[in-house]
């Protein structure tokens, strides 16, 4: 096993009703910048909740976080908060606007000419503002992991970020928020959840019995209640799938194993170059990039084909290639693309330019897939 440390101080509230603890979990006295997205959270009713359980504090609103959360949108919050005063930052909505909260916990109080440059640097971060979340799609973990992904318009960039200080204090998880989802978002929700327990799962056979094991049993509840999810909507489905994208992407399973994350960083310039959801750029990657890397990948998709995918074939090469096909099968499933060419036409070298520009290359666990490895993926994927 590879050495770590792990720090998840994320407070969970989880189950039905749970968004009226609120009122204890943010301090009287917090100026509260509540951020959202779209609108959906006024629909639906979580606004009405979420205003209710902070009757306590003042709250300051910003919403319009877009899905794939722009940088310049965030700036206009971030002069938000200083002109307000706001010290405590609660999003309300999907991944994009919880990734937005939490960037915007550091990027409000930075004083720097360009927050974009240093923050992309890795320049130093002194002050993060306390984070919250209540979640209403499933999907990112992002409701209990330091990352957000970022997209900045001026400059086509699609990013992640990371400040371990930005993990929300708690997060909020009732299932009953996901009965107004569309079929679509359901899809992405669940996809996404699975690749990324795959990206920490299928890398290289490090003694880590009890990571692997728990991976296995978050992809099998993806597999059995994903569909479930997507066909019926169901009470079961919602708490089942929730809770996996939570527990997937909470650092556990990625504690002291390799990781991959190519298919994730293929997927962002997708994203930034085609404005393609962030889950379907991803099942249309995964597919060939792990046919691509099956020969370093084949003990553990050996044992992926046998422990998720129940798999006896012998030859281990066959068996490590039905289990690419069973993944590929249940993207479809799901309704998710597994060719490039369902959603656009790539431009290869394009991709590949984002991917350099971002700093990013080489990709995978072995830091082996350059720029010919991709346009090799990508035209695979087509
Ligand atoms: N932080 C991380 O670790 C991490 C991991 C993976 C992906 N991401 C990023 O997260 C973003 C995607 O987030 P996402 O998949 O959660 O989707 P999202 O937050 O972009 O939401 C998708 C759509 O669903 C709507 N929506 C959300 N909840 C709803 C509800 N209950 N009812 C009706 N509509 C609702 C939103 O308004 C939006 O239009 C991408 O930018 C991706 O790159 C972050």
């Amino acid at each position: 096993m590879i050495s770590f440390r792990l720090n998840n101080p994320t407070e969970i509230l989880f189950g039905a009703g749970q968004i009226a603890g609120l009122a204890t979990l943010v301090p009287a006295g917090a100026r509260v910048l509540l951020l959202y997205g779209g609108g959906s959270i006024k629909a639906n009713g979580v606004h009405d909740q979420v205003t209710k359980a902070l009757s306590h504090v003042e709250v300051v609103e910003f919403g319009g976080i877009e899905s794939n959360p722009v940088y310049e949108t965030i700036m206009k919050a971030a002069a938000l908060v200083r002109e307000t005063g706001c010290n405590w930052v609660l999003g309300v909505g999907g991944g994009s606007v919880v990734d937005a909260a939490k960037f915007l916990a550091y990027v409000a109080p930075l004083d720097v000419t360009d927050p974009w440059e240093h923050l992309a640097r890795g320049g130093a971060v002194t002050t993060i503002l306390p984070v919250g979340a209540v979640l209403t799609l499933p999907a990112t973990g992002s409701e209990s992991n330091p990352v957000s992904v970022i997209s900045n318009k001026g400059r086509h960039l699609k990013l992640p970020f990371a400040q371990d200080g930005a993990r929300p204090r708690f997060a909020v998880l009732d299932p009953t928020t996901m009965a107004s989802l569309s079929r679509r978002q359901l899809e992405n929700g669940a996809v996404d959840a699975f690749t990324h327990v795959i990206e920490q799962y299928l890398t290289l056979p490090v003694n880590a019995p009890v990571q692997f094991g728990f991976s296995e049993t978050i992809l099998r509840v993806l597999i059995e209640w994903g569909p479930v999810l997507v066909e019926k909507n169901t009470p079961e489905a919602r708490e089942n799938v929730m809770w996996a994208a939570n527990q997937a992407l909470n650092g556990l399973i990625g504690s002291g194993v390799p990781q991959d994350w190519s298919t994730h960083m293929i997927g962002h310039a997708l994203t930034a170059l085609y404005d393609i959801d962030h889950a379907r750029t991803l099942s249309m990657v995964m597919p060939s990039l792990l046919r691509h890397k099956a020969a370093d990948k084949l003990p553990m998709l050996v044992r992926y084909a046998r422990n998720v995918w129940g798999i006896e074939e012998e030859d281990e090469a066959v068996a490590a290639e039905k289990a690419i096909a069973a993944t590929a099968d249940f993207f479809a499933r799901m309704g998710c693309p597994i060719r490039t060419s369902d959603m656009a036409e790539v431009d290869i070298e394009a991709v590949v330019s984002h991917i350099a520009e971002a700093g990013q290359l080489p990709l995978g666990e072995d830091k082996d897939i350059d720029a010919d490895a991709i346009r090799a993926i990508l035209r695979e994927a087509a």
